[in-house]
């Protein structure tokens, strides 16, 4: 079956426009089959997307897609039709009601590449709905969402994959396994450079751009006016689209995202527990200082005073204590590592740095001789590749994909994906720790068996946050 059902028209009514902008998949194959070539919906149509499609195309029939903006959406048709070049394939069904989605029977799995703030709540739906989830980074917005997802993939079996790519990436999979092969002793300190977050000047109250559903948008966070400069920024991710609290900027809002701590705490932060041994934000309580901040604009309680501004903290330096005695270092600047963006890996026997592009440092000069760390890179994840002499996996693109077929082999084998929930979940847990802490300017500790700080009301305040009235999560 494809497209809306009765059901779906008589749930929704017409408010949900469905637009089949093409001739839509046939789907001859059984549904076992069928998994060697899954039907994908995807969610959230923005810059993320045209990545993903890219990742996802070759490997799964994109049957719908949603986006509560139709000028997002319709990039989103002008991406898969490009990626089809003939068209064949290339015609999914549209919404800007992700329900109408995970709804479908013949969709297997989704794929959501929305703002954060939505992530939670459309991965427990489509999971209860049946189906397989790619999430992308960072899972959640509050520890208690990471509760919440763990408990639904325990509850439905359900396969979830976070987008947090780099674990599919051979150079940060090395650097993991050199540090836990001992390549410099015993590790002492893991510094996380990330870049500091941008600052706006005042951004005037707007109508929301034409036919998007603002009130969609911002789903469970408050009812607020939309604001948008009117100028583009000179640079940054992002730059092709105004200053906004909205769209691709909502990164910068406590609101919707939690700053660069977890845009890119998701990716490097991520990196760093997962050389340290995973179970070290599971299991062990650790502290949080915050060694330098700046915000904005004034913090009381760690909540905006003013809301016509970015909130999240622009410049930072927090570090994390493990009772191990481990320290884990996250930094706006480059002057810790030497490069902009990279994570500096040190031990009591020496240092080695990785990012994107590179990893270098003398154990990796040594790895001719004393050879891979192949116990530890089989240890880290059964279904990593031994990708023999090779060293780092060059282009964006070719990872994503990488990180998207391991997602789709699990989805036969329902194996654990290499990013799954339970490691995800407590490793971002650490940049929510980081962000309180950051909030509140002063040190907190987190205890992630209980799941919330040690004798703090005030930290413990910034576990959950309430949804709002029609958009909670509908299990
Ligand atoms: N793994 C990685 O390396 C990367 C991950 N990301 C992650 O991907 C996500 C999206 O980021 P990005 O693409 O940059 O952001 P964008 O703002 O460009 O894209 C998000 C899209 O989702 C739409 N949207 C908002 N709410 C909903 C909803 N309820 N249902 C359907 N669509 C919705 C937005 O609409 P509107 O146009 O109205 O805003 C927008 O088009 C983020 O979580 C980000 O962290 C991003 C880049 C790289
Ligand atoms: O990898 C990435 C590139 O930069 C983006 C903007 O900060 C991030 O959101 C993303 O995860």
């Amino acid at each position: 079956m494809n497209g809306p059902t009765r059901r779906d028209v008589l749930k929704y009514g017409s408010a949900c426009a469905i637009a089949a902008i093409g001739p839509r998949f046939a789907r001859s194959n059984e549904r076992a089959d069928a998994l060697d070539r899954p039907v994908l919906g995807m969610i959230g149509t923005g810059i993320r997307f045209q990545t993903l499609a890219g990742a996802f195309f070759p490997n799964a029939d994109i049957a719908a897609i949603c986006d509560v903006d139709p000028s997002q959406l319709a990039l989103g048709v002008q991406r898969l039709q490009s990626l089809s070049g003939s068209g064949q394939n290339a015609a999914p069904t549209t919404c800007d009601d992700y329900r109408r989605i995970i709804d479908r029977d013949d969709i297997d799995a989704i794929a959501i590449a929305t703002p954060d703030h939505w992530h939670v709540k459309i991965a427990i739906e489509a999971m209860h709905a049946g189906k397989d989830v790619y999430c992308e980074k960072p899972l959640t917005l509050t520890i208690d969402e990471g509760r919440l997802i763990a408990d639904a993939v325990k509850e439905t079996g359900r396969v979830v994959q976070v987008g947090a790519h780099q674990r599919s990436a051979r150079q940060f999979q090395l650097a993991a396994a050199l540090l836990r092969d001992g390549r410099v002793g015993r590790p002492r300190r893991v510094t996380c450079a990330i870049g500091g977050s941008p600052v706006c000047d005042p951004l005037p109250k707007q109508s929301a751009p034409a036919g998007m559903n603002w009130d969609r948008w911002l789903g469970p966070t408050p009812a607020v006016d939309y604001r948008a400069s009117l100028t583009l920024p000179e640079s940054g991710y992002g730059s092709q689209y105004p200053y906004s609290r909205g769209h691709v900027h909502f990164r910068w809002w406590y609101e919707y995202g939690g700053g660069k701590i977890t845009d890119w705490g998701a990716h490097h932060v991520d990196i760093a527990l997962w050389a340290l041994g995973d179970s070290i934000a599971s299991e062990m309580s650790y502290e949080v200082e915050p060694l330098r901040v700046v915000h904005p604009i004034p913090l009381e309680d760690g909540r905006p005073t003013e809301d016509d501004r970015f909130n999240v903290a622009t410049e930072f330096h927090a570090r994390v204590r493990f009772a191990n005695g481990v320290e884990l270092d996250v930094v706006d600047s480059s002057d810790a590592v030497g490069v902009d963006n990279a994570i500096l890996f040190e031990g009591d026997q020496g240092r080695y740095l990785v990012n994107r592009g590179k990893l270098v440092g003398k154990p990796v000069e040594q790895l001719a001789e004393t050879g891979l760390p192949l116990e530890e890179l089989d240890g880290m994840y059964s279904g990593l590749e031994n990708g023999g002499a090779q060293l780092t996996d060059q282009g964006h693109e070719f990872v994503v994909e990488k990180h998207v077929k391991n997602f789709l082999a699990c989805l036969k084998s329902r194996a654990t994906p290499i990013s799954g929930v339970d490691t995800n979940r407590h490793n971002l847990n650490v940049c929510h720790a980081i962000n309180v802490a950051l909030r509140l300017g002063k040190r907190v500790t987190f205890d992630p068996v209980k799941q919330s700080f040690v004798d703090d009301p005030l930290a413990n305040s910034f576990i959950a946050r309430p949804s709002r009235a029609g958009y909670e999560i509908d299990a």
